[in-house]
């Protein structure tokens, strides 16, 4: 089957219980069991539940993995990976990943003895140097939030397994419809469901998929016992909207290519951070493990021009945090999304104040630039 029908038929494509077209809600805590001390195949919706299994199913499926798994959230996503790992594991952390993924190594997971080295992925000879006798694993993401970096996802994994650890790519910004690191030699995938999966800015919910049995077995087991698991109505809901994902990324696509031309040509733009760009740094990386490159854009405006100013003069896009929705929304990392960074932690990553990060939607590209134009002329 291939992609965009997978997404349509993917999952359990119909109950087997109703031969209903769409999986119904299971709305029900716990299930009916025949037997005493059987095996039944459900007996406690945190241990599992037809919806959410429906769902799980179609992650896997789509990421090229053997086992999906649905959380709460992506941060809930990202905790139950990291807790596979014990006190005293080591990681390689891509020096760009989501300002909540540094809050939560930071403030959690190192309370509980779990320790991080901070590279730039794109530097390989710095990551394989990063490595260390009790490295566990290398966790990143590509392309990055909000500095859109590309890591070169199969060289990356072929250092590690070198030194025999893990890979775990946070997939989000590309989505499987744009990349699937597993394919690439990743060993676990995680993503903010919230974003382009479930599309419509309506659900907060996180998935991890790998295609490693044993992996499998323990997330298995985190994700009963932490239980910090995706309710039945949300997880028909992120099936529901991730029907049309590739419908929803061709358009962003050709919105987001319509939208860079115009930021190319302003003359209030100082700078563009895109790996669609030939002279971003990535962008060949980009070119041949990415089918296309992503409707997220960050800039940054000419010196002595106001982001706070141009972001508030929006009329049509939205200022909110969040991204992949069908509507545009932009924010400034520094004080919205990555604002749980200190501030020379983020401007030694590359995250100026005046960063401003775009999320381009699917209304009609001729309304997205008109927004935008109104909005830089503002400045004059
Ligand atoms: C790349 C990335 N990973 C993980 C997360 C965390 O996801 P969630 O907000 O669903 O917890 C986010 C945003 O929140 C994100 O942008
Ligand atoms: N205020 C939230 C930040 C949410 S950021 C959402 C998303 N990852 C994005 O990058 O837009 C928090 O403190 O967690």
């Amino acid at each position: 089957m291939k992609f965009n029908t997978q997404l349509i038929h993917g999952g359990n494509s119909e109950d087997p219980a109703t031969g209903a077209v769409s999986t119904p809600i299971y709305r029900s805590s716990t299930f009916h069991q025949h037997v005493l001390g059987g095996e039944p195949k459900w007996e406690y919706s945190r241990t599992g539940n037809p919806t959410r299994a429906s769902l799980e199913k179609l992650i896997a499926e789509l990421e090229h993995g053997t086992a999906g798994f649905a959380f709460a959230s992506g941060s809930a996503a990202i905790h139950a990976v990291f807790s596979l790992f014990s006190q005293g594991d080591h990681f390689v952390v891509g020096s760009d990943v989501y300002g909540g993924t540094f809050r939560l190594i930071n403030k959690v997971l190192k309370r509980f003895g779990l320790e991080f080295t901070v590279v730039d992925m794109r530097d390989l000879a710095a990551v394989e140097n990063a490595i260390q006798d009790n490295t566990v694993a290398i966790y990143f993401e590509t392309p990055t939030n909000p500095l859109l970096q590309i890591a070169d996802i199969h060289a990356v994994t072929t250092i590690a397994k070198r030194h025999g650890i893990k890979t775990i790519v946070d997939n989000t910004f590309a989505t499987p419809y744009n990349q699937q690191p597993l394919t690439l030699g990743a060993d676990i995938v995680v993503h903010s469901a919230t974003k382009y999966l479930g599309g419509h800015s309506d659900v907060v919910a996180g998935l991890a998929v790998t295609n490693d049995e044993q992996i499998a077995e323990q997330l298995a087991f985190l994700q009963n016992s932490i239980g910090s698991t995706l309710g039945p109505d949300d997880s028909w809901l992120l099936q529901r909207g991730m029907k049309t994902l590739g419908a929803r990324m061709r358009v962003h696509q050709e919105n987001a290519d319509a939208v860079i031309e115009f930021l190319q040509a302003d003359p209030h733009i100082d700078k563009i951070y895109y790996p669609g760009l030939s002279n971003f740094t990535g962008h060949d990386v980009a070119a041949k493990q990415m089918r296309n490159f992503g409707a997220m854009i960050s800039f940054e405006l000419q010196a002595g021009l106001s982001a706070k100013k141009f972001v508030e003069s929006l009329r049509l896009i939205d200022l909110a945090e969040s991204l992949g929705g069908i509507e545009s929304l932009i924010e400034v990392p520094a004080v919205m999304t990555h604002g749980s960074i200190p501030r020379e932690i983020r401007l030694e990553n590359g995250i100026k104040d005046e960063l401003i990060r775009l999320s381009v939607g699917i209304e009609d590209p001729e309304d997205i630039i008109d927004d935008l134009k109104q909005a830089l002329n503002n400045l004059d």
